[in-house]
């Protein structure tokens, strides 16, 4: 469980240092590998998958998606416009730590790949919305420069809900179809967006179709993407609130991440203690899922928090 490091992090003095001081690792140039040193996409892919299988629960329709994407990125060796997706769901249903298993299985293996993945956080770098003019320059600065250095960049934004509004529309141009702007292609690049926004609607989804006994597998993900973008583009809570971003079609895909029910958060639990390096308690991980699985208050199908507090609670219980 590392945590993500920064290139260039928002808080740095000189967002440029390291085009002008780079480290032999980040002058090599990438091209149609995902990072240096240079490795097969595919198997990088496969990784994912195996990864992907293994740790995440319940996310089938965002596994899919998320593989989808980037096996077909994976195989375009002059991509004209960044891979863009946008996550959405209730919290702890797994978005940020979807966003760590692409970033450790696409870049990470090797310490010196930590360079190439960057993570903005809108509540802690964003924070001030009457300074947004400030942030624009920023945010161009911080991407211009990174792909710079590293075109396979991978740009994660947590907390999109929190963005000011209109923030996001400044990176518009980096996200077209195009071939470079002032010299910088910015097509290898990444960009994932993680939003609440949207959760609620998929919850109605999922809880609906449910109460008409049809399979959660059953959940047709066209009508779940399309609702989720006039969702966020509608929605003034959201980041994308009247968004160029999305009026122009610049997100490739919207990934629905499902509310998690009660079987999910028993195998959060047993993946926890098994984490701490606890014996599987069966009565423990049933008391705890059931405590979890509190929505909506009739039916108590879905866990409201995700799996998020389940670390805290099997630490507190055993
Ligand atoms: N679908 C899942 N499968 C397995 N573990 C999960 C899943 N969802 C959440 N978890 C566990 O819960 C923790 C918290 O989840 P995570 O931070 O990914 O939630 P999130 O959707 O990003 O929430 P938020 O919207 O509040 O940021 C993860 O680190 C992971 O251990």
């Amino acid at each position: 469980k590392a945590p993500v490091s920064h290139c260039l992090s928002p808080q740095d003095p000189a967002p440029c240092l390291l085009l002008s001081t780079p480290s032999p690792l980040s002058l090599v140039k990438s091209g149609g590998a995902l990072a240096p040193p240079a490795q097969n996409p595919t198997s990088l892919v496969r990784m994912l998958d195996m990864a992907l299988e293994q740790k995440v629960f319940g996310q089938h329709l965002a596994t899919q998606v998320v593989l989808k994407a980037l096996s077909a990125y994976s195989r375009d060796k002059q991509p004209r416009k960044p891979l863009v997706m946008s996550f959405h769901g209730w919290t702890g249903t797994g978005k940020s730590f979807v966003s760590k298993i692409i970033a450790q299985n696409l870049y990470q293996r090797h310490e010196a790949r930590r360079r190439f993945v960057h993570q903005y956080d809108a509540v802690l770098h964003f924070p001030h919305a009457e300074h947004i003019k400030q942030y624009k320059e920023q945010l161009q600065n911080w991407i211009r420069g990174n792909v710079s250095v590293c075109p396979r960049s991978l740009f994660i934004f947590s907390e999109m809900d929190q963005m000011p509004h209109g923030l996001i529309d400044s990176i518009m141009p980096y996200l077209s179809d195009r071939e470079a702007i002032n010299g910088v292609s910015y097509g290898k690049a990444i960009f994932l967006f993680l939003n609440n926004a949207g959760g609620d609607k998929i919850t109605e989804v999922a809880l609906d179709h449910w109460r008409r006994q049809k399979g959660r597998e059953e959940i047709p993900l066209t009508d779940l993407q399309s609702m989720l973008s006039a969702e966020i583009f509608n929605n003034r809570n959201s980041g994308f609130w009247n968004s160029k971003l999305i009026q122009k079609n610049l997100v490739d895909y919207f990934i629905p991440f499902l509310p998690l029910e009660y079987k999910h958060v028993k195998e959060c639990i047993q993946e926890e203690l098994r984490y701490q390096g606890h014996q599987e308690d069966e009565d423990l991980i049933i008391k705890i899922a059931l405590a979890m699985s509190d929505y909506p208050s009739e039916d108590r199908i879905y866990s409201s928090k995700g799996c998020k507090t389940v670390a805290s609670k099997v630490n507190l219980d055993t």
